[in-house]
Order: structure tokens, then sequence, then C-alpha cells
């Protein structure tokens, strides 16, 4: 991937601002959803109503720990295979991290500009669908999300960690979480889902179909790659290849966030009464829409 100098820089920050960090002052709010102090701040909340999407920017939009770090990869790949030139990150590239000029900084980039993001639909800065930029939303199921945030706090030394998988699945269920709950966000873009330039990817498809998800994904943003190039990139990106690379391209943080990359992982932590209690969220929320549907909750979160 890219020079990822900035982008492992951002991180390490975050990390040692973590370290000083308690977990009961790891959040504060903004309009209504819970952000970490770490990355976040109000001042670039208020800087980002006013940035300026282009109509060729790439919004990757997703809950934490739906594999935004396996589709960044992906496209940034794409770009190099049809421009020949390696996707600099001269900024971290979720797009609400970071301090409040970054957004001028990001004027002087060259197109196509990623942007990633974890903001819920109504949060996002008007631009985007102003100047009609394409926006891929990527879903994985709520028990392996529960599971993979949970992990991440709990394994990764500097983060902030829960007393225990309850005590997480706890906040999780309330959406006291970073980013909120997941299940405002999905409802949220379920009514979105079929908007001009909007396309949904799930991370269980391209689990199960790689390649297949990566022409999808190429044909979405207009890419137009030989079956063979497809192949190349689907090789890189597989869990394995992308693991063994994470410390070169994300540093420290890269192995704990890399971690296991399965379908199912939930098996191991969740007890029967939570598994109950996920299925009756996901029935209020999700019942009958076509987010619902797509999930396909009932192949991969039923024991
Ligand atoms: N190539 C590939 N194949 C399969 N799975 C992958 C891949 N890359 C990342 N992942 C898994 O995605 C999970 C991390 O999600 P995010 O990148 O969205 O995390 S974050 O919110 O940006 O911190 C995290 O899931 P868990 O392993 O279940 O914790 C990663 O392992």
């Amino acid at each position: 991937m890219a020079d990822k100098s900035k982008f492992i820089e951002y991180i390490d920050e975050a990390l040692e601002k973590s370290k000083e960090t308690a977990l009961s002052h790891l959040f504060f709010t903004y309009q209504g959803i819970p952000y970490p102090v770490t990355m976040c701040t109000s001042e670039t909340f208020q800087a980002l109503d006013n940035f300026e999407a282009r109509s060729d920017d790439i919004v990757l939009a997703s809950y934490p720990k739906c594999g935004s770090n396996w589709i960044l990869h992906i496209v940034s790949e794409l770009i190099f295979a049809v421009s020949k030139k390696k996707y600099d990150y001269p900024e971290f590239p979720v797009l609400e991290c970071g301090d409040s000029e970054k957004y001028q900084r990001m004027k002087q980039f060259p197109s196509p500009r990623i942007l990633a993001t974890h903001l819920h639909y109504d949060k996002l800065p008007g631009s985007i669908f102003k100047n009609k930029a394409k926006i891929l939303v990527i879903f994985r199921n709520p028990k392996d999300v529960a599971v993979s945030f949970f992990h991440f706090h709990n394994d990764v030394p500097d983060i902030p960690s829960y007393g225990s998988w309850d005590e997480f699945f706890r906040q999780f269920m309330k959406g006291q979480v970073s980013w909120g709950s997941y299940f405002d966000f999905a409802i949220n873009w379920n009514m979105h889902l079929d908007d001009e330039n909007v396309k949904l990817i799930l991370y269980e498809d391209l689990k199960e179909n790689l390649a297949a998800g990566i022409k999808q994904i190429a044909d979405f943003f207009g890419f137009s790659l030989t079956g063979e190039q497809i192949q190349t990139i689907s090789a890189q990106s597989t869990f394995q290849a992308m693991q063994a690379k994470s410390q070169e391209t994300h540093g420290a943080v890269g192995p704990f966030l890399f971690r296991k990359g399965e379908i199912g992982d939930w098996k191991n932590l969740f007890s029967e009464t939570q598994s109950r209690e996920m299925e009756e969220k996901f029935k209020e929320y999700l019942a009958g829409t076509s987010l619902g549907a797509r999930l396909k909750y009932e192949s991969h979160c039923q024991p």
C-alpha cells in the first residue's frame, strides 16, 4: 500500500492520548453521539460542516469494525491499478478524525480523494450529497461487530479496556460506544441504500467471494480492470495477506486491528441470553427492512 507514514503517525498519536485516558473519560458527545476524545474534537466537527466534497471523492461509510480498513486497501489498490500511481495518504483517511485544519489542507489533494467515515448518514457533510460523491457503505453482522469492537478495546494495550465482555455488551446494546449505536447507524442508512450514488457491500459477502466483491466495487466507482488485475488485488486483500503486512501499514496497532477476520467469531463470546437480546433488538430495528434482509441475520447470527 501507499506510504502511510502520516496514517501511522496519527494512529500513534491517538494511542499515546489513549494511555492517559480512563474508560470513564473516553467519550464526549457531539450532536447526541458519543465519540472518542482521543480521535475526535468538537472543533473538527464544526469545521467539517464547511468541508467541500468533490464529485469524484470516494466515500467509504461504515460503522466501526465492519471492515473499513479492508475496503480502504481494496480501493487504493484499484486506484493504483488504473493510474499506476500509489494512493498517498497525506492525512488520516477517516474524515471526522484529526485537527480542524485538515479540511483546508485537503483542498490541495489531487483527485480522487478517499474519505473513510464512521458518521451516521445524517451527520455527513451536505456537500457529499450536493456534489454527488459516490458512497460505498460497508455493513457487517452486529454480533461479529460487537466482538471485534470488544477485542480492540481489551487487546490493544494502550486503549481503555472494559471490565468484561458482559460489560462491553451492555454498553454496545445501549449505543454507549464510539460512534454510537450500530442500530441507529443501520436504520439511518437503511432509508438511503437505494439512493443514487450509494452502494451497499457486506463484509460477509466479500469474505465469501472476494474477487466478485472487488469487481462490484470497481464497477461502482467506474474503474475498468481486467480479470487478471482483479485476481491480483484479490490475492493482496485476503485477511492473511493484509495481516502479514499490518505492522508495516498500520504500525503497532496493526496486528490487533487485523485480528481474526472471520465470520461467526461471536460464538466464542455470546451467551444464549445475549443472543436472544441481540435478536430482539435486530427485529425491533430492522425486521421487514431492506437492510435487515440484506444482512442475512439468520445465516450469520443464528446459532
Ligand atoms: N482482509 C480482510 N479480510 C477479512 N477481515 C478483515 C480484513 N481486513 C480487516 N478485517 C477485519 O475487519 C475488522 C476491523 O474493521 P475496521 O477496519 O472497520 O476497524 S476500525 O473500525 O477501522 O477500527 C477486524 O475484524 P476482527 O478480526 O473480527 O476483529 C479485521 O480483522
